[in-house]
């Protein structure tokens, strides 16, 4: 099944962002993958994916995400936080790191994690791919 996966970085987390999907930019071209506005639109002129992008995280784009897994239309987020700089959309982060525990969906919030996330996630591809 195509894995479909959310991928969000606050600015400071933005270039490693773009660092890790270049490293994945195979599979996850493979992926149903959606954004927040202004990450999404690096990925597409960055690294060249094709993603569905969502209003930026400040205007909604967190709770947009949150309301896809909601619905059962998100099956892992990639989300690099930046634990050292307050953002004024705090509420909409929670709640959306809120609704991946209520719905036991896969959350990376670290680069070491998003690394472990997306190697498994392209590993069970690859073998699907070969079965
Ligand atoms: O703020 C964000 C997530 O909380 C990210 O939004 P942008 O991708 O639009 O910068």
């Amino acid at each position: 099944m195509t894995p479909r996966i959310a991928l969000i970085a606050h600015d400071k987390k933005k270039d490693d962002m773009i660092a890790l999907a270049r490293e994945y930019a195979d599979f996850l071209r493979t992926c149903k993958l959606c954004a927040t506005g202004t990450t999404g639109g690096r990925l597409i002129a960055e690294v060249g994916l094709t993603v569905d992008r969502k209003h930026s995280g400040p205007l909604g784009g967190d709770l947009q995400i949150g309301s896809m897994l909601v619905e059962g239309n998100i099956d892992a987020i990639i989300f690099l936080r930046d634990p050292m700089t307050p953002q004024p959309h705090e509420p909409d982060i929670n709640a959306l790191v809120r609704a991946c525990d209520v719905h036991n969906v896969t959350c990376a919030t670290n680069l070491a994690t998003a690394h472990l996330v997306l190697s498994q996630l392209q590993a069970v591809s690859r073998s699907e791919g070969a079965a």
